[in-house]
């Protein structure tokens, strides 16, 4: 038995990056004492790395609403797609540069293998383009030299300066668009940084890049075998050995094999990279390609402009989702529909108590939300849900921005407490209107509706100095409405009103808390009145609402009594 786990799940079959790659001699390491300060270009390159990893790629149709997302959000670069690879991708590239669709400050982006026939056929694909990135790409890494291309070195590098020059030599046959050359050695992150700077440096050699005309070298962890960490050495060394620097744009392209594409992608900047390609919601080959959502919500959230409109996020959402028919996870960073709720008990207190001393002309600082999610046009309405893990602070929470109650904590507790209760015994979430119920069936109703109970039909309240007197005809339910008429003295209304009940009924309570509100929506009723007594060691609630406040304050009393009664019958 342990021998067949053992073949099955064997960690021997493996080796760390390390032994299988000479480590990089970093002196002088400078990526990690530097912060990013400001958005880097974003290129989004859903429309082909995105849709090359789809069960059914897009259609015309959805790449087109793909697009004018992109656009609309800001994107200035997008790989639009392969369109040497398939009449769909040729189409699409058509339909942009034929229907007029590009706007003056965005550019499409192609890519083609390093194959003169294909070479070819993606500049017939951008024929009347005003400007574009032809985008070429040749692996570079030891197992692609070795299985995949059985090629040395040097045939590695002269497919990468056969395919420079053809881009070159394609380009000249269309003079009226302005080109921009892009070059990837596929698989960089896996390959020897040395090879990958000298295999970069014969295509940079080829086209000669200017100031005015820079070319970029996109650097892919095409699939992630290493520490974001170790991505960032390699990027580092990558800009110090690569020739004219200053004339190269310097382009990441990561994958999330092991979930740090936007790790890498951020460590990559401090290491000195200028461009970010990655795809909306990080979908893309495997695990995905690096998730530009995340990555420029990162930055947002640190108060750097991410120089994209994120502000449209269920959009987007539901764009991506229609265009890749992939669901989101719900815990999506930034962009999940659940990412802004707290259904735990202290997370809700904390949020509870920030939101209520947070000042829109104040710098963002509530617990447990790193941004404030109108931004993200989502309501404060999800941010607090209800469950068994909940406590007072999240239904205190609820009932104050859902209805207007801003409950005395003594009764945010007791209702907790009836919400957890309904929520073990239904196993579920216990959604607003449900706390609402509960909270009228158990405090306001509950002594209403059988027929002891009792209930204010008029009342006088005098008061003389610090003594109230209170005259009040109540009516009494358990003989037939009978009215019966209580006269009490003491010092406020409540001590006034326990001395009449205790001469009249003969009950004798301690008033144990008691609170009034005014009501400010989802009612006619103006007050509410919360009251606990005491009886023989027992606790006992009313809670009372009414346009009058005194009326409401008699019943929340009677309401109290009422369950005493209710309990000893
Ligand atoms: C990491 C990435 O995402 S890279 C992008 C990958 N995306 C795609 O492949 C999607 C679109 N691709 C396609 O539809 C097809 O690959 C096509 C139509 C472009 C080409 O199809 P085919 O001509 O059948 O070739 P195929 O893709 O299988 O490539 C294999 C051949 O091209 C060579 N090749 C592969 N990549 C490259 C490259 N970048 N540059 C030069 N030659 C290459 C291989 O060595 C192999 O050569 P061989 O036939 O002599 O053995
Ligand atoms: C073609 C390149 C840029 C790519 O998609 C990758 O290496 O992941
Ligand atoms: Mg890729």
């Amino acid at each position: 038995m342990s021998q067949v786990q053992t073949s099955r799940f064997n960690h021997k079959k493996y080796q760390s990056f390390q032994q299988s790659m000479p480590a990089l001699k970093m002196e002088n390491r400078q990526w990690p004492s530097n912060s990013i300060t400001q958005a880097p270009q974003w290129c989004a390159v859903d429309l082909r790395d995105g849709n090359q990893a789809l069960i059914e790629p897009m259609s015309v149709a959805q790449k087109q609403k793909m697009w004018n997302l992109m656009v609309k959000m800001g994107f200035k670069h997008i790989e639009v797609g392969f369109p040497s690879a398939s009449q769909p991708d040729f189409d699409f590239v058509r339909w942009l540069i034929e229907e007029n669709q590009i706007p003056e400050d965005v550019t499409i982006q192609v890519l083609t293998q390093a194959r003169d026939e294909l070479i070819e056929r993606t500049y017939q694909s951008l024929a009347g383009a005003e400007r574009a990135i032809v985008h070429v790409y040749n692996s570079t890494s030891p197992v692609q030299r070795e299985k995949v291309f059985g090629l040395d070195k040097q045939g590695i590098i002269d497919i990468a300066v056969r395919g420079a020059k053809k881009v070159q030599d394609e380009a000249k046959k269309y003079p009226m668009t302005t080109w921009t050359f892009e070059y990837s050695p596929e698989s960089f992150s896996s390959t020897e940084t040395d090879f990958a700077i000298e295999v970069c440096n014969a295509v940079i050699n080829v086209w000669q890049p200017s100031a005015d005309n820079k070319t970029i070298i996109n650097l892919p962890a095409t699939v992630e075998c290493a520490g974001p960490n170790v991505f960032a050495d390699q990027v580092e060394t990558f800009c110090k050995g690569v020739n004219q620097r200053e004339n190269i744009i310097i382009s990441i392209h990561t994958h999330n094999d092991r979930g740090c594409a936007v790790a890498a992608a951020e460590m990559a900047i401090l290491a000195g990279a200028d461009r970010i390609e990655g795809t909306l919601m990080g979908n893309g080959e495997r695990t995905g390609n690096m998730d530009l959502i995340t990555m420029a919500m990162n930055l947002y959230s640190q108060g750097i402009d991410p120089e994209i409109d994120l502000s449209i996020a269920d959009e987007v959402v539901a764009t991506v989702e229609e265009c890749t028919q992939i669901k989101t996870h719900p815990r999506h960073p930034w962009f999940g529909e659940l990412v802004y709720t707290a259904f735990s008990g202290s997370h809700q207190d904390a949020i509870k108590k920030c939101l209520s001393v947070q000042r829109d002309d104040q710098q963002w600082d509530v617990a447990y939300l790193p941004i404030d999610p109108r931004d993200l046009g989502r309501d404060y309405q999800s941010v607090i849900r209800v469950n068994s893990q909940s406590g007072k602070g999240g239904v205190a929470y609820i009932m104050e921005t859902g209805f207007g109650i801003n409950l005395p904590r003594w009764m945010q507790i007791e209702l907790s407490r009836a919400v957890q209760e309904y929520s073990v015994r239904h196993s579920c979430e216990v959604d607003n209107e449900t706390i609402y119920k509960i909270f009228q069936q158990q405090f306001v109703q509950a002594n209403q509706n059988f027929e002891q109970q009792y209930q204010v039909l008029g009342y006088e309240v005098h008061k003389q100095g610090e003594q109230e007197s209170i005259q009040a005809s109540i009516c009494d339910g358990s003989v037939h409405g009978e009215t019966q008429t209580i006269h009490g003295q003491g010092k406020g209304v409540i001590s006034a009103l326990s001395d009449g009940l205790h001469k009249t009924l003969g009950i004798d309570f301690q008033v144990q808390h008691f609170d009034q509100i005014a009501l400010s929506k989802g009612t006619n009723s103006q007050a509410m009145a919360f009251v606990q007594i005491k009886i023989n060691n027992r606790k006992y609630m009313g809670v009372s609402e009414h346009q009058d406040i005194m009326t409401a304050t008699i019943n929340s009393v009677l309401a109290a009594i009422n369950a005493y009664i209710d309990a000893v019958q």
